[in-house]
Order: structure tokens, then C-alpha cells, then sequence
């Protein structure tokens, strides 16, 4: 859906990127992590061209995105960022209707698409009247989120979207995201710093140095086939067991044809790390593992996690 190809940009003759290759496939969320400086952001900027490239190619559909009308280009691409910039004059709905009032949609539908937006980012219709300032950090983030997809964008464009979030909120809204990804199926793109949000949202990430693409691939082949010494060091390798956890599911781990009474089923898709916390919250060794509808899968045990950790 989105190529770029030995595509550079300057600043005072220094590359921030240096000739990247990318491809972001249609319906995938890619996430771009790095360190400071290393381009993240340019590289998300020159995608919507709030940042014009100097060299190489990108092409957006099949077509160089400088073909296209930039404010058109925009309108197909929804952009949230870290501190979201809503307009604080304006209320919440307004705010999220922004997009579908550039495009002149009647009043009716534009108040229909909010309330639907503010139902999936589990938002109260009510907050609609007020303004930013009236809401907590989570649902200003939300909003901005409602605000991007208003008019139904191709493409999602977010800038450290939950940078600024506690780490409980952060974690609502990147499991809001997961659900929001696979009930719409758009392609996103996200800069983040965090690496443990790299690994929970991601189909692709694309690690960035320097302006560089050092490795991009599926979070389970950068953790366990780092590209080098920088790969490897980067996702940290003390914590790379607990990391790999993250990627497991209890519903795979489980060991079928066991099931216990006694205890409170778990979800197959919880993931092995939440798994861990559980077994430490709940005090047991064995917790049983039920599948999406509810129905007995089997039993997750303690052992069996600690040895995936060791055969990290
Ligand atoms: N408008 C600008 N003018 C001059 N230099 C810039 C500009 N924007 C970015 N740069 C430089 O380009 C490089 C890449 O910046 P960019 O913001 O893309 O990095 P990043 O990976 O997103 O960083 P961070 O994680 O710190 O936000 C940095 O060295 C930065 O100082």
C-alpha cells in the first residue's frame, strides 16, 4: 500500500533519513521504533507530506504521493499524535468531526459518525457537549484516536499516540487499538519509543537508527533472530525472556485434554506474561485455559512457562 524506496531526507545536509526502503502492506499495523533522532518521525511525516522527501521515492496506491493534491492525500490519511493538538474552543464532537466538515457532510451524518466513533473508543455519548479541557488525558487521547478515523481514512498515521499516558491508561488504549485494528482492518503506522508497545501492536516493526532501517520484520524474528549487535541490544537481553512471553498465548501453551474445577478460567488469548502475573496474583501453579466462547481448553502450567522463558 505504501512503498518508499531509497527515499532520503535533509536537514542543513544532514540526512534524518538515509535512504530507506519500506514497504507497509495494506491492513498491517507497522510500527516504527529507534532511538532519539533516529528518523522515526520524519519517516511517518513524509507519508502524509507534512514533510516533503528530497530523494527517492514513495508511493502511496501505486502512485507517487507528489502526484497528489497534499490536502486530499490528508484527507485520506488520519494522523494523531502524542498531545493530540484537539481544538480547545471547539467541543469533543466537533473536534472529532473535524475531517467530515472539510468534506461537507450533511450535519446529520456527521453526528451519526460521532456517536459511532465515540461508541467504538468507548467513549460516553454524553462527553460529546464538552470540551477538552473537561476530560482526562485517556479520553482526550480517545478523541483525537475518534478524531483521525472520522472520515474513515485508508490509512492511520499516529505519532506516539499514548506517550503522554499512565501505563495503565497506555495499556487500555493499546488493547482499544489491537480491537479497533481488527475490526477495521486499516493500515496503521505508529512511532513509538516504547518497546513493549512495539511488541504488543505490532504485525511488522521496522527498528530505526541513525536514519537507517537497521532490521523490520515480525516482533518474534527481531527478538529471536536479531539482524546484529544493535538489534539484540536494543530489545535488551535480560528482559528478552519476559519479552518473548508477551508474544506467547495461553490458549497454544495450554496443555490439552486437563481442566480444572476450581479455578476461574482464563482466556486463550491472554497472553503469557499477563498469564505469569496471574499465577503469581492468584497463588497456584495451574490455571485453566478456556477458549474464546468459554468452553474448557485446558491447563496452563507454571513449569511450562518457565521452560519457554529458559528456551529463550
Ligand atoms: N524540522 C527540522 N529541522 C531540522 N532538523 C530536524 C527537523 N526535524 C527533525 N530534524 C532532525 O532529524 C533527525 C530525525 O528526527 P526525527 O524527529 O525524525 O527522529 P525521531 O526518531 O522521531 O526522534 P524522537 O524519538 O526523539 O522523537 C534528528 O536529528 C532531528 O534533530
Amino acid at each position: 500500500m505504501i512503498q518508499f524506496n531509497q527515499v532520503s531526507k535533509f536537514f542543513a545536509d544532514k540526512a534524518a533519513v538515509d535512504e530507506i526502503n519500506l514497504h507497509i502492506a495494506e491492513g498491517a499495523f507497522t510500527v516504527l521504533i529507534g532511538t532519539s533522532g533516529s528518523g522515526k518521525s520524519t519517516t511517518l511525516k513524509m507519508i502524509n507530506r507534512l514533510i516533503e522527501h528530497d530523494a527517492g521515492s514513495i508511493q502511496f496506491a501505486g502512485k507517487e504521493i507528489r502526484s497528489f493534491d497534499a490536502q486530499a492525500l490528508r484527507r485520506r490519511m488520519g494522523y494523531a499524535i502524542q498531545s493530540i493538538g484537539l481544538f480547545p474552543h471547539w467541543t469533543v464532537e466537533k473536534n472529532i468531526a473535524t475531517v467530515p466538515g472539510l468534506l461537507k457532510w450533511p450535519s446529520a451524518r456527521r453526528r451519526a459518525r460521532v456517536s459511532e466513533l465515540l461508541a467504538l473508543l468507548n467513549l460516553d455519548d454524553e462527553l460529546r457537549h464538552r470540551y477538552p479541557h473537561q476530560l482526562s488525558g485517556g479520553q482526550q487521547q480517545r478523541v483525537g484516536v475518534a478524531r483521525a478515523l472520522a472520515a474513515d481514512p485508508e490509512v492511520l498515521l499516529m505519532d506516539e499516540p499514548f506517550g503522554a499516558l499512565d501505563p495503565v491508561t497506555r495499556g487500555t488504549l493499546q488493547q482499544e487499538m489491537i480491537r479497533i485494528h481488527r475490526l477495521l482492518g486499516r493500515t496503521i503506522v505508529l512511532v513509538t519509543h516504547d518497546i513493549d508497545e512495539a511488541l504488543t501492536l505490532a504485525d511488522n516493526i521496522v527498528l530505526m537508527d541513525n536514519g537507517r532501517i537497521v532490521q523490520q520484520g515480525k516482533p518474534l524474528e527481531l527478538l529471536a533472530r536479531p539482524a546484529n549487535e544493535f538489534v539484540r541490544d536494543f530489545f535488551g537481553r535480560g528482559e528478552l525472556g519476559v519479552r518473548l512471553l508477551a508474544l506467547g498465548q495461553a490458549g497454544a501453551a495450554a496443555r490439552r485434554g486437563e481442566w480444572l474445577e476450581e479455578s476461574a478460567p482464563i482466556s486463550a488469548d491472554t497472553s503469557l506474561r499477563e498469564a505469569l502475573s496471574l499465577f503469581i496474583t492468584r497463588q497456584t501453579d495451574k490455571l485453566p485455559v478456556a477458549d474464546t466462547q468459554g468452553a474448557p481448553l485446558g491447563v496452563l502450567h507454571f513449569d511450562d512457562l518457565l521452560r519457554q522463558r529458559e528456551g529463550a
